[in-house]
């Protein structure tokens, strides 16, 4: 494997003007010695035909390994992130192989549910995702999530109107909005018979973005285990809520503007 390594190194360093050093290793204790960030994303993807649960038990044999190795070398502070599928069921079972760890460090990514929640709403209304905010996922990473955009709101001929008044179409956000978002992973998988690449790699990039550079981006998607005190969602289920970042934490929004 330590070939097809060489490889990946050689596209990081075509592709990332900041980087410094890499260090290319298959040593857990190397890999995860002093880490800040940790994507857990070396796992099985869904092929055409395979369901969320035909991935479980090869995907949470290799994280439980992985995190454990985690917990015994990483710093306390590291931030890990639940990439591979199923994302949302994988994580409390990562999050209990690493004691260490405070849970809150934990998430399930839902960024790329929430930019493709973004992108079609922004599609619809003939403009780009960066003129639309505060649109949330929730719930998980799967057909049962649930894109909310009762908060959502687009820059829509000069003005920033909530989503319901410039697309003025509730049939298509009640309906078929929900719908394509929800399938869009298994629609995605159907056409190019792999799972996406591209753009969950910008959302991976986003994510970063806004947990350690960005905090000002106050509504954003994450998988985090509940508190017992929001939405009514029982403590300790792992859940995508709104949440806001600071100091490279994040808190539970109640309600976002
Ligand atoms: N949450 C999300 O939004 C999201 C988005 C995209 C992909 N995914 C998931 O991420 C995972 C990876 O997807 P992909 O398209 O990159 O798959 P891929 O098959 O292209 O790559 C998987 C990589 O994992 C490596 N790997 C396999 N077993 C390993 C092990 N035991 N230890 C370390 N590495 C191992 C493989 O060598 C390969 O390089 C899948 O589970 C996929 O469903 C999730
Ligand atoms: O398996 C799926 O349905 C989607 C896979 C895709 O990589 C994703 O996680 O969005």
């Amino acid at each position: 494997m330590m070939g097809v390594l060489e490889g990946v190194l050689m596209e990081l360093k075509d592709c990332a003007p900041l980087l410094k050093d890499i260090i290319a290793t298959d040593k857990e204790k190397v890999t995860f010695k002093h880490l800040d960030m940790a994507f857990f994303v070396g796992s099985m993807p869904r092929r055409e035909g395979m369901e969320g649960k035909d991935l479980l038990k090869a995907n949470v044999k290799i994280f439980k390994s992985q995190v454990s190795a985690l917990g015994k070398y990483a710093k306390n502070s590291v931030k890990v992130i639940v990439v591979g599928n199923p994302a949302n069921t994988s994580c409390p079972t990562v999050i209990k192989s690493a004691p260490s760890i405070p849970k809150e460090s934990f998430c399930c990514f839902s960024h790329l549910d929430h930019n493709q929640a973004m992108a079609q709403i922004a599609l619809k209304l003939g403009v780009t995702s960066k003129d639309i905010k505060n649109v949330i996922l929730c719930r998980n990473h799967s057909y049962t999530q649930y894109p909310d955009i009762n908060h959502a709101k687009g820059k829509y001929e000069g003005k920033e109107v909530g989503v319901y008044e410039a697309l003025k179409d509730d049939r298509w956000l009640k309906g078929e909005f929900i719908m394509t978002v929800q399938q869009h992973g298994a629609t995605l998988i159907m056409a190019r018979k792999l799972s996406n690449e591209v753009s969950a790699v910008k959302a991976i990039g986003d994510h970063i973005r806004v947990l350690w550079l960005e905090p000002q981006w106050q509504y954003v998607c994450m998988g985090v285990m509940s508190d017992g005190k929001s939405y009514a969602v029982p403590e300790d289920l792992l859940y995508s809520f709104a949440v806001a970042i600071k100091n490279q934490s994040w808190e539970i929004v109640e309600g976002p503007d």
